[in-house]
């Protein structure tokens, strides 16, 4: 028998109605009823398109009004106690005060939420959801944590499909994967020693869940795609022990983004009833997992990619699941290979996209489509999806023929590429001296990391010119006018190190593609990133060139405006590669370095402009890393020489500056170094000290600006505070050394704030430079 079904939908709405509706609900016009009913809707509308599709059951519990771990930390009733809730906020104003911190709705003591007026408790921390850009809300433990079971929400969803009427299959994360992903609060506490009291909730969970007829529960371990010591192997053993009970729901193990490689052999051993495993990402081990896994249970052959926005080469994949199915006897789900939370919700009516690249490009809604085909092709009416199958080949060989992927120029530069176009001209001291002399900075020079608020008046302005109600000129009068805005107020602040503010960018990634060539773009190819936040990733389909430069006019203006330095501001090439849709016919360091080739062009044409600190942004090194260890050297060796590429063509006296945030770099600090920028930007606040440990004690050689503010939230916090935090920074890197800025852009913030906090950033480092420490 041959089923189909996924493992997740987009939530936020074809049209972003969820964000829209938890926008309003936060500045208080909608009220909470009125969310949980467009909610509810959103549902049903994304269950119904499953069943359209044909899938055999419509995903259940992948829908989440800020964050799927979220929405665990709830269901388990393991909500942190530093929150100090007091049992008289409803669950939704918790979640909320968890996802955004205490001061992030208007906390009065009429709001109800329990905490005493002033009280600020600091929202969960935000990390990265394995190689992706979405953010998870990080579960915090400690040896304190108990758990139980709040099963409301999740099982009126299940009925909310019952009565579509639809036959509901749960999805959840594992109890394993949820306690690797959350954090032990306490310094050697083994969130490990929690399972023994997790089990009993998810057991209990499962019993609800069976008693309301649902019969395949999937639960998610995507741990098993990372190299997982003993005891975490071990919990896994323990967990689905007791969890693949006769009375319960049968149990659908899920792994994805990675290949199973050292856990393939205990992924097949565990009890469960069936095993999904991701065969884009893990091609080469769909055979073994076929053979291994006793015949028995089911596997799930996640063919369809979830992660890009390919149509599927259909025939290639009815080829390799009838091999599959010849190897197991015919039995076989076929899946997207993870959830298409990370895809736009459709391309196919995108008025951006033109009709040739509509033709090679599928969203959620359209894999689901292919997953119809697969279905009745392998049900073995082969004739009666003649027609797709035929448009699925015709648009791969489109793609292929397509004129306007390669570009004979491009080829040509990369073949030609000097071994040492990836070097600097002098090693850092020299380099260290020369900008000294050209810059003439205070100790404890202070920046930012880039953008200013994206005010509503700066959005509707590019909305109108976007519509074609704003003349073009006037659109650019505007922003040159936030950007004099942004000058002035820095100046106003004496900060050292000016930025224009990036008031004319959309977004950081999707502002490049838009002016390369070799990059499309959509009108409404929306994905969360967190929250009620989206990114709209560019589509990378062909090879890479700048016809024109991107930045320069809009920095050299900016300039103009100050005798203070002003930082260029630009993405790096692997932030660039990893936020956008990129091609899967060439390898991505191919791709990267034809990014770092128009990355470097923009670099020079700045310093030619005159232009004397140029940032380059890698937030998504660490991001792009590999989850397996054994891939990790060789993206390293690409991806840092890409960034080095995209650096070099400047003189010594030229300040190279790069900017991260978002993750854990303690393991890649080598890597960092590498990349040989003059000064980098970091976001500490959330890691706090022990990433400045790690950098001093790997004596890291370049200057560094550890992040003195958290930007995440509208909290302003004091100069003394920012203080203590460059004095003890100033214990492990040498002052000298050392920047002061915050954690990372400000587009998402409002002004007032963000002119106190630069205000007490301001003090602080004046206070330390009287100090001379
Ligand atoms: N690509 C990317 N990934 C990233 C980050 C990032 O900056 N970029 N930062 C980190 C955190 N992630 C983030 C992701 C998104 C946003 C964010 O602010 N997103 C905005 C959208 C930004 C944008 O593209 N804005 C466009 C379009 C805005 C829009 O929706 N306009 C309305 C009209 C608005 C109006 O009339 O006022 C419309 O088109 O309907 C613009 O400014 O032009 C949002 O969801 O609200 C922030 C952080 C990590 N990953
Ligand atoms: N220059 C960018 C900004 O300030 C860097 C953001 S990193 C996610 O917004
Ligand atoms: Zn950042």
């Amino acid at each position: 028998m041959i089923k189909t079904h996924i493992l997740g939908f987009p939530r936020i709405g074809e049209q972003r109605e969820l964000k829209t509706a938890l926008e309003r609900h936060w500045r208080g016009e909608l009220a909470a009823e009125a969310l949980e009913a467009q909610a509810a809707e959103l549902r049903a509308r994304h269950w119904r398109l499953q069943q359209r599709a044909g899938l055999d059951h419509v995903t259940v519990g992948d829908f989440a009004l800020y964050d799927h771990v979220a929405n665990l930390i709830q269901l388990f009733g393991c909500e942190p106690a530093r929150f100090g809730f007091s049992g008289r906020e409803t669950p939704l104003q918790r979640y909320f005060v968890m996802a955004r911190g205490s001061t992030a709705h208007a906390h009065s003591e009429a709001c109800g939420c329990g905490a005493a007026p002033g009280d600020a408790a600091a929202a969960l921390e935000m990390t990265k959801w394995f190689d992706t850009n979405y953010h998870y809300l990080v579960p915090e433990f400690d040896a304190g944590t108990a758990f139980s079971l709040h099963p409301e929400r999740l099982l009126a969803e299940v009925d909310e499909a019952i009565a579509l009427p639809a036959s509901p299959k749960v999805a959840l994360l594992g109890p394993v994967s949820f306690l690797h992903l959350g954090k032990s609060r306490e310094d050697g506490f083994d969130r490990l020693a929690l399972l023994e009291r997790l089990l009993p909730a998810y057991e209990q969970l499962l019993a609800r869940l069976a008693a309301r007829g649902v019969t395949w529960v999937q639960l998610d371990e995507p741990v098993l795609g990372l190299d997982l010591a003993p005891a975490w192997q071990a919990a896994l053993r323990q967990a689905y022990a007791r969890l693949a009970r006769a009375e319960l729901p049968l149990p659908m193990l899920a792994s994805y983004f990675s290949p199973l490689a050292g856990n393939l052999a205990l992924a097949c051993e565990l009890p469960v009833a069936g095993l999904h495993v991701d065969a884009v990402r893990a091609p080469d081990e769909l055979l073994a997992v076929a053979r291994c896994l006793p015949r028995e249970r089911e596997l799930s052959v996640g063919i369809v990619d979830g992660r890009n926005i390919w149509r599927s080469d259909l025939e290639a994949a009815l080829q390799r699941l009838r091999e599959v199915r010849e190897l197991r006897g015919g039995r076989l789900w076929v899946a997207a290979s993870c959830s298409l939370l990370h895809l736009p919700f459709s391309l196919r009516q995108d008025r951006a996209l033109d009709a040739e690249l509509q033709a090679w490009l599928a969203g959620a809604v359209e894999k689901l489509d292919e997953l119809r085909v697969l279905r009745r092709a392998l049900w073995g009416d082969e004739a009666g999806v003649a027609r797709e199958l035929a448009e699925s080949r015709a648009a791969r060989a489109a793609r292929a023929a397509s004129l306007r992927v390669r570009q004979a120029a491009v080829a040509a530069r990369v073949a030609a590429l000097p071994a040492d176009a990836d070097r600097r001209h002098s090693p850092f001291p020299a380099r260290q001296a020369a900008q000294r002399r050209r810059l003439r900075l205070p100790a404890f020079p202070t920046t930012t990391i880039g953008s200013f608020p994206q005010t509503p008046a700066i959005r509707a302005a590019r909305a109108a010119f976007r519509r074609g109600e704003l003349p073009q000129a006037d659109y650019r009068q505007a922003m040159r006018q936030e950007i004099e805005l942004a000058v002035r107020k820095q100046e106003a602040l004496g900060l050292d190190v000016l930025v224009h503010g990036e008031a004319e960018r959309n977004d950081m990634v999707e502002y490049f593609g838009e002016q390369l060539a070799g990059f499309a773009f959509t009108a409404n190819g929306w994905v969360q990133s967190y929250g009620s936040r989206c990114v709209k990733p560019p589509v990378l389909f062909g090879d890479v060139s700048r016809p024109q430069a991107m930045t320069v006019d809009w920095t050299v203006f900016a300039q103009s405006l100050t005798a203070r330095p002003m930082k260029g501001m630009l993405t790096g090439p692997i932030t660039i590669l990893q936020w956008s849709f990129v091609r899967d016919d060439q390898p991505r360091a191919d791709t990267a370095l034809q990014i770092a080739l128009a990355i470097r062009d923009e670099v020079a044409e700045l310093e030619t402009a005159g232009i004397a600190v140029i940032q380059i942004d890698e937030p998504a090194l660490r991001e792009g890393l590999p989850l397996r260890r054994d891939a990790r050297a060789d993206y390293l060796a690409w991806a840092t020489r890409a960034f080095r590429v995209a650096a070099s063509p400047v003189r010594d006296d030229t300040q190279i500056h790069t900017h991260m945030c978002y993750a854990e770099f303690n393991d890649i600090l080598p890597d960092i170094a590498a990349l040989d920028a003059d000064v980098i930007t970091l976001e500490t606040s959330r890691s706090g000290m022990a990433l400045l440990r790690a950098f001093g004690d790997f004596r890291y050689p370049n200057e560094i600006g550890p992040g003195v503010y958290d930007i995440h939230s509208p909290r302003v916090p004091e100069a003394a505070e920012m203080q203590r935090l460059l004095r003890k920074a100033a214990e492990v890197i040498p002052a000298g050394q050392l920047w002061v800025n915050p954690d990372c852009g400000l587009k998402t913030r409002g002004w007032p704030e963000t002119e106190a906090a630069l205000r007490h950033m301001v003090d602080a480092a004046r206070a330390l430079r009287g100090e001379g420490a």
